[in-house]
Parts: structure tokens; sequence; C-alpha cells
């Protein structure tokens, strides 16, 4: 008996363990995945895949884990450039005192490469998508397609001038013209971006509100991010943040609400009713004190809620792996309650909870048949990996984003064996470094 022709695809991918991240949270033992183009056609146990399917490329990994690339679902890319800028200090004095400051002198070419420094780093820690929100958002989209990442941008929207777009009505315009330049790229969205309540009038958040609504994409914004930011929001306005944006009709499934770390019970409520996703960024939360935002509550109430690092001015950096390991330990010190938040409930945040909050869930997120091959491969053959009881355990506690082996997004291999083979980090590196001697020669850095 002659057997049956294996069917053609384009990559195999061989795992020590593959855990699929989908509904029923399949783990395979010796598994591999069948990749035809940019798109996942199988994935199972080994034998059954090798015999079904044949490719002229086979990646061998038979003794690590496999799992769905991790999603950065909220930061300013191009921010790596004031990595280190002003640390030590509360939000307010941070952002209005340092940040505002340094940015109102930043270029497209600064942006550029601060964010191409930005994708080395999230591309060789496991980051196959990230969710930016910059000035110059069409070279944030630039960078990220040269390297072959996944990204949402947007323009930051808010009443003053900004360094792009000069007067506010403008930036409306370039953000409509972003949508429409992007509208067809498989790697690239664009959200509307406006930056938070307390820098945007009720007429600009409504704009914003309508364009989303105009072009279907997701409306992104930092809410309620601190006490103060809540307390002045009362006195404006006499209403919380979250109310705010429910008076003005933008409260629904679009809405991505950044930090949400001062919330109350109603304010939790009202973004459950909703259908919000809400980006908990707990290191920058830590790092400017703003507070713990209340993630196991919101989870409780059926919120979903994703991961994003922020910023590298309020982080320092992006490694996801290390933010996992503190979201988890910080809930549970916080309630000092060690099953409040479990590693798997953390990797579901950063992987299938962060594709759902950038409206992605039926491309990215998990390791199934239909879904874009992007995927990241752990080393485990490392003294601090070894043994190996539970796989979630050991990726959110003991794992770090060096650990990362291989990366591949939408069927390319970007990054293999730890090297990066979409982009110069050396020249990036040494654009980075020269606009810091620029920076600091008007910054005084703190
Ligand atoms: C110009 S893009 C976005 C805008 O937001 C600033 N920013 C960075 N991190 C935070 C944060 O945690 N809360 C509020 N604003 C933040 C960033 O510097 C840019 O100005
Ligand atoms: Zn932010």
């Amino acid at each position: 008996m002659s057997q049956p022709l294996s069917a053609a695809v384009d990559l195999i991918v061989l795992g020590g363990m593959i855990l699929t991240l989908n509904e029923a949270n399949d783990i395979h033992q010796d598994g591999a995945l069948a990749i035809r183009k940019d798109t996942i056609v199988a994935v199972g146990p080994r034998p059954e895949i090798l015999a079904r399917f044949s490719a002229a490329t086979v990646l061998d990994y038979a003794a690590d884990i496999i799992l769905p690339g991790l999603i950065n679902a909220h930061t300013h890319a191009a921010m790596t450039c004031f990595r280190g800028l002003a640390d030590d200090l509360p939000l307010e004095v941070w952002l209005n005192d340092y940040i505002f400051p340094a940015e109102r002198q930043i270029s497209r070419d600064l942006v550029y490469w601060g964010t191409k420094l930005a994708i080395a780093e999230m591309l060789l820690s496991g980051t196959t998508t990230f969710c930016d929100m910059y000035l110059f958002a069409d070279a944030v989209a630039q960078a990220a397609r040269e390297a072959g990442m996944r990204a949402v941008v947007g323009e930051v929207l808010y009443d003053f001038p900004s360094a792009n777009y000069g007067p506010k009505d403008n930036g409306l315009r370039f953000t409509e013209e972003l949508i429409q330049t992007w509208r067809h790229d498989p790697l690239i969205r664009v959200a509307v971006q406006p930056h938070a309540v307390y820098t945007c009038s009720p007429d600009l958040l409504k704009r914003c509100g309508e364009l989303a609504e105009r072009h279907d994409t997701r409306l992104i914004i930092h809410l309620s991010e601190t006490r103060q930011e809540v307390a002045d929001c009362q006195q404006h306005y006499g209403a919380s943040p979250v109310e705010h944006l429910f008076n003005l009709g933008l409260l629904n499934t679009r809405l991505v609400a950044d930090h949400g770390v001062a919330l109350s019970h109603h304010d939790q409520d009202l973004l459950a009713a909703q259908g919000v996703s809400v980006v908990h960024c707990p290191e920058s939360n830590m790092k400017l004190a703003s507070g713990v935002a209340p993630i196991v509550s919101l989870l409780a109430k059926g919120v979903n809620v994703a991961l994003g690092t922020d910023g590298c001015a309020s982080n320092n950096n992006l490694d996801l792996f290390q933010e996992m390991d503190t979201a988890a330990k910080l809930h549970k010190v916080y309630h000092l309650d060690p099953t409040v938040m479990s590693a798997s409930t953390v990797l579901h945040l950063t992987t299938v909870s962060g594709a759902r909050a950038l409206n992605l869930h039926d491309r990215i997120g998990s390791l199934e048949p239909g879904k874009q091959a992007d995927l990241i491969v752990i080393d485990c053959d490392r003294p601090h990996l070894t043994p190996m009881y539970q796989p979630y355990s050991q990726l959110v506690y003991a794992a770090m984003g060096a650990d990362v082996r291989t990366v591949v997004i939408a069927g390319r291999p970007v990054v293999q064996d730890r090297r990066l083979l979409t982009l110069d980090v050396e020249e990036a590196m040494a654009k980075v470094r020269e606009y810091a001697r620029q920076i600091k020669a008007k910054v005084e850095p703190r």
C-alpha cells in the first residue's frame, strides 16, 4: 500500500511543549505546528503533523516551549529615548516638568529610531504585537512594518499644539489619513488615541469617538491613572473620568482604557456593563506610585484586562516577562492572598485578552488553525528554568525576556536563535545614543 502524499506547507515548527492558549488550553507535549504563508494550518502531536505535512523549512525546537507571541497592549515605543531621563517622580511632575518639555522638541526621525530600538527590545524579549500611542505615528508604523512586527498605532491627540501636526484640529485629519494609508496592511492597524481627559476637551473627545466609529477602530485613552486625575475631573465635570466618558457617549466595546488605577466600584461596574477593555501597566503604576489597579475585582466583574508596559521612561524596559511576574506578585501581596492572580491568568492577559482588547482576537492571541502564525520559542535548557514542573509558572515566575530564542510573526522568522533578522540593532542604539546627547543638552536630567 502506498502512503498518502503529505500536504505541502511553508514551515513546520517542532516544540518540546506547545502551549496553545486556545479555549481548551490544550498543551501538546512533543508537538508541532504546520504553517502555510502567514497562517497556522495545524497544531498537534508531532508524529501526526509530520505524517500529514511536509515543508522545505523545519525549525526544530524539540526541547523548548512554544507559545503565542506576547502582546504589549500599551506603550509609547519611542520613549526609549527618554529611558532614565527623569526617575523617582510622581506622574504629574514627571509628565509636566520633564516629559512634555522634552517631547516639545522631538522630530519624526527621533520617533522612528526610538521606535526601532523599542522594536529590537520587544522582539528579543518575545513581544510580537504592540499597541503604541505617540507623536509621528506614521514613523511608528513605518518602523514596525520594516521590522515585520505587528502593531496598532495611533497619533496622540490633545488640546495643545503638537510637535507633529501643530494645532489640534490637524490631529484628527492626520489620524484619518493614517487610517486610510494603512487600511489594507496585514500587520499594521490604526486606532484613535486621545491622550487623557485632563488634556482633551469634551469636544475633542467626542470628535475622536466619531472618528473611531466612522472607521470602526479602537478608541484608546489613558484613564483614571491617578487619584489626582479623578479629583481634577470631579472638580471640572462633576464626574469621575469613567463617568465623564459615559456622559459623552464614549463608553463602549471599542474603548480601551489604559491604566484604570483609581476606579470606584461604580466605575468598574460601568466598564463591565459597557464592554470596555482595560490595559494594566503594573510596573509603570508602581514606579510613578500611581497605585494598584483593581484588576482582581475587574476580572471578577468580567472586564477584559490586557497587559502593557507603558513607555520606557516610566518602567524602564519593555520586557513583558518581567511585567507578567510583577503583575502576578503585585496583586498577591496587595490582597495578602497568593491565589488571586495565577500564572495562567497573567499569561492569558498577555496573549488572548491583549488580542481581544485590540480587536485582533480573530487573528492572534492563541495557536490554532486559521490564526496568524505569531509564536515564540523559549529556550528551556537553562539553569534557572530547570527542572520544569509547570510551564505557566515557569514562564511567569522564572523566565526572562532573554530566554526567548526564536520569534515568528505572520509565519516569518524575525528572531532566530537570539539574532534579529529584520533590523540592525547596533544602528538603532547608535542613533538613540546620539539623540540622548542632544536631549541632555536641553533638558536637565534628574
Ligand atoms: C505623545 S504620546 C502619549 C503621551 O503620553 C505620555 N505618557 C507616557 N506615559 C504616560 C502615562 O503613564 N500617563 C500619561 N501620559 C503618559 C507621553 O509622554 C506622551 O506625551
Ligand atoms: Zn501611557
